[in-house]
């Protein structure tokens, strides 16, 4: 049997989600990642070091008895009313390593999100003079805008500028979905770089449309056409440091998503290596997935790598249909298909 040993990977985008939730979401994570980059949309939103830090303990009281030790890494939700001092004191602890902007109604629970950008600019300042990296879901909200070009359109409108301004701002263009956030985080600087999911290698808009419309599918930013797909694979299996791996695993409950107007996000922290592993050895690339998910993410952030390994074994096995979430259920992505590869 084919086996791939490789340095601890870490997952540097996740929705652990909170309450009895975080017993799966949590558990699932754990098999693999060392540490986690915890996103910070519950209703409310994680704002301060204080709600951080009670969000932190919560997961990590979480944490399955046995096994390995999640870090979570916890972010900052920027608002409206982000200050300086929240940035500050969030800096100066060892809870938090991030902050994310949301534009307000861009996403899952981003109502509070930020309503004009331009007025963050003193807090993106002093995110760069305290080194705390801005974390960005990058489209535009406006209705008039096609969703498949909202991304594009938050490059040109909102992202050069910011970047042409806060010239050593670590940023991350989060969950990328297309060749111009590619060529984007090519073109900027190393302090510019980008996640990419598993299911935008693995997947374009085909495959949640074509023949019949699969819920399970949809997420934000949404799947692209075909060619951007293949752009998002070269990138993350080219060995540019500048891409690494973030899951965006976003559970939602079944019937949230199998319903007239369902929730945007997909499941995929039960499976992530696997899945990630067959999109690099489809693309003949299985040489440079530890790269990408174990080195270029610590360097990014300024983190040591992990010093331990996991093992991915080529073997085939069939997906559960359906996984407990709290007191509800989920149907995960590839839920009742083949998985190529798994987690010895
Ligand atoms: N990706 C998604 O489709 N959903 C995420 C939010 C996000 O990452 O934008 C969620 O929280 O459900
Ligand atoms: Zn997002
Ligand atoms: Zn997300």
């Amino acid at each position: 049997m084919q086996t791939l040993e490789i340095t601890r990977p870490d997952d540097w985008h996740i929705h652990l989600r909170d309450g009895d939730v975080l017993a799966h979401t949590v558990a699932d994570a754990s098999r693999y990642f060392g540490r986690v980059i915890v996103m910070p949309n519950l209703t409310p939103p994680v704002r301060n070091l204080a709600e951080a830090t009670a969000y932190k303990h919560r997961i990590e009281n979480a944490l399955p008895a046995t096994g390995h030790k999640l870090q979570p890494l916890m972010v900052l939700y920027l608002t409206d009313n982000t200050s300086p001092e929240d940035i500050a004191a969030a800096a100066a602890s060892d809870v938090v390593f991030a902050a994310k902007l949301y534009p307000a109604g861009a996403t899952t629970n981003s109502d509070s999100g930020v309503t004009n950008i331009e007025n963050l600019y003193p807090i993106f300042e002093c995110m760069e003079k305290h080194g705390l990296p801005l974390l960005v879901h990058g489209e535009v909200t406006d209705a008039d805008i096609d969703i498949f070009d909202r991304e594009a359109r938050f490059i040109d409108r909102y992202l050069r500028q910011i970047v042409e301004r806060f010239t050593t701002l670590k940023l991350v263009l989060e969950h990328i979905t297309t060749s111009d956030s590619v060529q984007f985080v090519k073109e900027s600087g190393n302090n510019v770089a980008a996640t990419i999911t598993a299911h935008h290698l693995l997947y374009n808009r085909n495959h949640m449309l074509a023949g019949g419309i699969r819920p399970h599918y949809y997420c934000l930013p949404i799947l692209k056409r075909n060619t951007h797909q293949q752009a998002l694979i070269a990138a993350a299996t080219s060995g540019d440091p500048k891409f690494f791996l973030g899951t965006d695993s976003a559970p939602h409950a079944r019937d949230k998503k199998e319903a007239s107007c369902g929730c945007a996000g997909c499941y995929t922290a039960y499976a992530a290596m696997e899945l990630y592993a067959e999109a690099f050895e489809t693309a003949g690339k299985l040489d440079k997935l530890e790269a990408f998910a174990s080195f270029y993410g610590p360097d990014f952030y300024g983190l040591p790598r992990n010093s331990d390994t996991i093992i991915l074994q080529r073997n085939s096995w069939t997906a559960p249909e359906h996984l407990p979430l709290g007191s509800d259920t989920i149907f995960p992505l590839r839920g009742g298909e083949q998985l190529h590869w798994q987690l010895a």
